[in-house]
């Protein structure tokens, strides 16, 4: 059977954290881990939530893709999807619309794309504040045109993506529950 990769994606503060988290532990997905120049938010593990890099460490991986958001690189490396294919699970990313994007593009039905989003976006600043991240930097991230971009799901990928709406997390979890009951199906 054809190994997937559940790429999650939508505005910063949406829950795609919340949700791959949710898919790692209750689908066994496993994560692919991003790399990334931003600095470690308070609670953040290097090499679980994301792997931490100065510019030259960065630049030294071979990536799949990779992208400048509000003046930080990211970037997903081969080297990380092999390693989650490698153990034989399914995996799960969590990308902006950019990556997304060109997941879909490379992957093609390898990728399942999953759109997180909330039905008013200004709710999404307030998640920022509860989840601890300092003012300024909600600003910048909120004042970036890659958080304005990925406020919409990007044309080419709309007849492909599955949108979960997160304004409640038990909803969006039993939305997440039929998502993969249809996977399950398909691969029957
Ligand atoms: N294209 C791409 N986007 C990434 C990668 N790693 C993380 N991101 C995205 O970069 C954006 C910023 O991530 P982060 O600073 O952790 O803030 P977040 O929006 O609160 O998750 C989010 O949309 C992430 O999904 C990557 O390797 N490639
Ligand atoms: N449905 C929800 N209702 C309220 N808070 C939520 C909900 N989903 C996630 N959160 C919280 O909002 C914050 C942002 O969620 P997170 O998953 O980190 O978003 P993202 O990865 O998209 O930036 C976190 O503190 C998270 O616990």
């Amino acid at each position: 059977m054809q190994r997937k990769i559940f790429v999650i994606t939508g505005p910063t503060g949406a829950g795609k954290t919340t949700i791959s988290r949710y898919l790692e532990q209750g689908y066994n997905l496993k994560k692919v881990i991003t790399h990334t120049t931003r600095p470690p938010r308070l609670g953040e593990i290097d090499g679980q939530d994301y792997y931490f890099e100065t510019t030259t460490s960065f630049n030294s991986k071979h990536y799949l893709e990779k992208v400048e958001y509000a003046g930080n690189q990211y970037g997903s490396s081969r080297e990380a999807l092999a390693l989650v294919w490698q153990g034989g699970n399914d995996g799960v990313i969590v990308l902006d619309t950019k990556g997304a994007q060109t997941y879909a593009q490379q992957l093609g039905t390898q990728a399942v794309i999953v759109y997180v989003t909330v039905s008013n976006s200004t709710i999404l600043a307030q998640r920022l504040a509860q989840r601890g991240d300092c003012p300024d930097q909600i600003k910048q991230r909120l004042a970036s045109q890659d958080f304005q971009r990925d406020l919409t799901i990007p044309a080419l990928m709309e007849q492909k993506v599955k949108v979960i709406l997160n304004d409640d997390l038990a909803v969006a979890k039993a939305q997440v529950d039929q998502l993969m009951l249809a996977q399950k199906l398909e691969n029957i």
